[in-house]
């Protein structure tokens, strides 16, 4: 598959402080992926390099094969961003025609069918809209642009469980017909996890690792027994981060775990359990910092 997006080497500071460091990033078409990283890693000042808004320092931005120049906007982008920019005095109906004006693709049937999806009253104001009512907003505007590459950064914000579900069950089933490339920015990696095939982590401005979801589920291990049983089981495995308590020790491990590595892992009483992605996602920070 081409990628539509191709950031190579990539570097933003704002002053002394470096957000993005010589970072690399390639989305496919017609694939979902999850950006995941902790309050301040760098994730909405690389969405903003992506999407034109910001340029940056040093490194290349190619969006559909093309190089980013400071200043352009690439045409192929819906980006809907973490707090909304319309203005509070538009009905919801104003939004939708002042987006559907920007997207070839747009699907009108689509976006009244989201309304009543959502329960959102196309005559409403924005400012008398709740947080998640908001969120929503941004959510048919980025469901019915169908454009190439739509990015969401923090989607379900405000969103209660219902909302929630529907919102992700529409997403997939109108990817299925409409296959293009999504990007969730988020720290909910849990629940993205569902819908995404491929993440990138990004920590302290740098991908510490970027893998698909599948391979998630079946490498990220947790490993608990004696210091040395854990050692000796664990020898050879890439191990994220590791922490000790009185005599004994948890390793969090992200590797292929075969038959006969886990028959002497038992036998030297070693339990190994999977891993759930929020934890490995902490784990893998925490280990980051620590420096395992
Ligand atoms: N306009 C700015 N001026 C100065 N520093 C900034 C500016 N915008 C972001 N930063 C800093 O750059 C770093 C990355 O911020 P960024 O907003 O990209 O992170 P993020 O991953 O999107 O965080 P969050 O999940 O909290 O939205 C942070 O340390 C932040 O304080």
């Amino acid at each position: 598959m081409r990628p539509i997006v191709a950031c190579s080497n990539v570097t933003k500071s704002y002053g002394r402080h470096e957000a993005v460091r010589g970072l690399d990033l390639m989305l496919e078409e017609r694939t979902i992926y999850g950006l995941l990283g902790r309050n301040g890693a760098g994730k909405t000042t690389l969405l903003n390099m992506i999407v034109g808004s910001l340029f940056p320092d040093s490194g290349v931005i190619e969006v559909g094969g093309i190089r980013l120049r400071a200043g352009e906007t690439p045409a192929q982008v819906c980006y809907i961003r973490e707090k909304n920019l319309y203005p509070g005095s538009a009905k919801v109906i104003d939004v939708l025609q002042m987006a559907s004006a920007f997207h070839p693709n747009w699907d009108w049937d689509y976006a009244r069918e989201l309304l009543q999806a959502f329960r959102l009253n196309p005559a409403k104001k924005i400012r008398q809209l709740s947080r998640g009512m908001e969120s929503l907003v941004g959510n048919i505007v980025g469901l019915a642009s169908r454009a190439p590459l739509t990015i969401f950064d923090e989607p379900v914000l405000g969103l209660d469980v219902l909302m929630r579900e529907r919102f992700y069950r529409a997403l997939v089933e109108d990817w299925a017909d409409h296959p293009r490339t999504i990007l969730f920015s988020t720290h909910l990696i849990d629940e993205i996890a569902k819908v995404v095939e491929k993440v990138y982590i990004l920590e302290a401005g740098t991908m510490l690792l970027h893998d698909e979801v599948d391979r998630l589920h079946t490498q990220a291990h947790l490993f608990r027994g004696t210091k040395e049983s854990v050692s000796a089981a664990a020898a050879n495995k890439r191990i994220l981060y590791k922490e000790t308590y009185g005599g004994g020790m948890l390793a969090a491990v992200y590797d292929s775990i075969g038959e006969r590595e886990r028959a002497t892992a038992a036998k030297l009483g070693v339990s190994i359990e999977g891993l759930p992605l929020q934890k490995f996602f902490t784990y893998l920070i925490e280990g980051g910092e620590s420096g395992v």
